[in-house]
């Protein structure tokens, strides 16, 4: 049995205060949540202190949204990965197609990212997806693969059963295009195949594979149905408690 997972991404969204808000409101409803669905919350760096204090004891855990890709030094503005596994961060969310296009980030970085996050025991949640052009050219399967192939292709084996793979086309990202469920198993079972010819049918196996894109309430259950799809890297949605509560539901 795989992990199933909710993974609210907070992206540049709320303040510190209103982040506390939020995830307190999110706590307060954490019991109607049934079974062993994995919560996570990715805010911004500036909330991640105040947020991991409020959710000490409960089982809802904290991500970063990224972290530098050199261990310290002169690297203005970065946050490195021992900054955040000394404040009790768990996850790393790596490679999110903001930061491929805003930030310009190389399958180089984005690999160096990886290895930090895993060496020092975080789990990275890493991203991949097409854009629209290239799903209309109908060459999606290969980008996702090639991203797959320069960064977490890289890694051993059993660093890689510790990477929680997030598939977000980037049509589908912020613009209430969802894809349909058929759309995402498709692309999550050509993922897991994929894996499983890397290395093993073991290891694509135990391999969480989140949808992302446009994700809410009223699609998770249909989409979080598919057999490949582990959970959601959900963006919007997870802005408001009601949503991510009903997402996280959605198992
Ligand atoms: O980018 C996403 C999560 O990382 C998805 O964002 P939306 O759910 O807002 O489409």
């Amino acid at each position: 049995m795989r992990k199933k997972i909710a993974a609210g991404n907070w992206k540049m969204n709320t303040t510190p205060a209103e982040g506390v808000k939020l995830v307190s409101e999110i706590l307060g409803k954490v019991s109607e949540v049934e079974g062993d669905v994995e919560l996570i919350v990715c805010p911004p760096y500036t909330h991640l202190a105040t947020i991991l204090d409020k959710v000490k004891g409960s089982r809802i855990m904290v991500g970063a949204q990224n972290c530098a890709w050199e261990l310290s030094g002169a690297f203005t503005g970065e946050i490195s990965i021992t900054t955040l596994k000394e404040m009790g961060v768990t996850h790393v969310i790596i490679g999110h197609s903001e930061r491929r296009e805003f930030f310009h980030e190389s399958d180089e970085m984005m690999l160096k990212k990886v290895r930090l996050t895993l060496s020092h025991g975080l789990i990275p949640i890493f991203c991949i997806g097409e854009k629209l052009a290239e799903r209309e050219k109908g060459i999606q399967f290969e980008v996702v693969v090639k991203q797959m192939e320069k960064v977490v292709y890289q890694l051993s084996e059993d660093d890689l059963k510790k990477v929680i793979i997030a598939y977000e086309p980037v049509w589908a990202i912020g613009t209430g295009k969802t894809a349909t469920p058929e759309q995402a198993q498709d692309m999550h079972g050509f993922i897991r195949n994929s894996i499983s010819k890397q290395y093993s049918s073991a290891v694509a196996n135990t391999i969480p594979i989140l949808y992302g894109g446009s994700v809410k309430g009223a699609n998770a259950k249909e989409i979080f149905s598919m057999p490949d799809v582990d959970g959601g890297l959900i963006g919007g949605a997870s802005l408001s408690v009601s949503e991510y509560i009903e997402i996280a539901k959605s198992f």
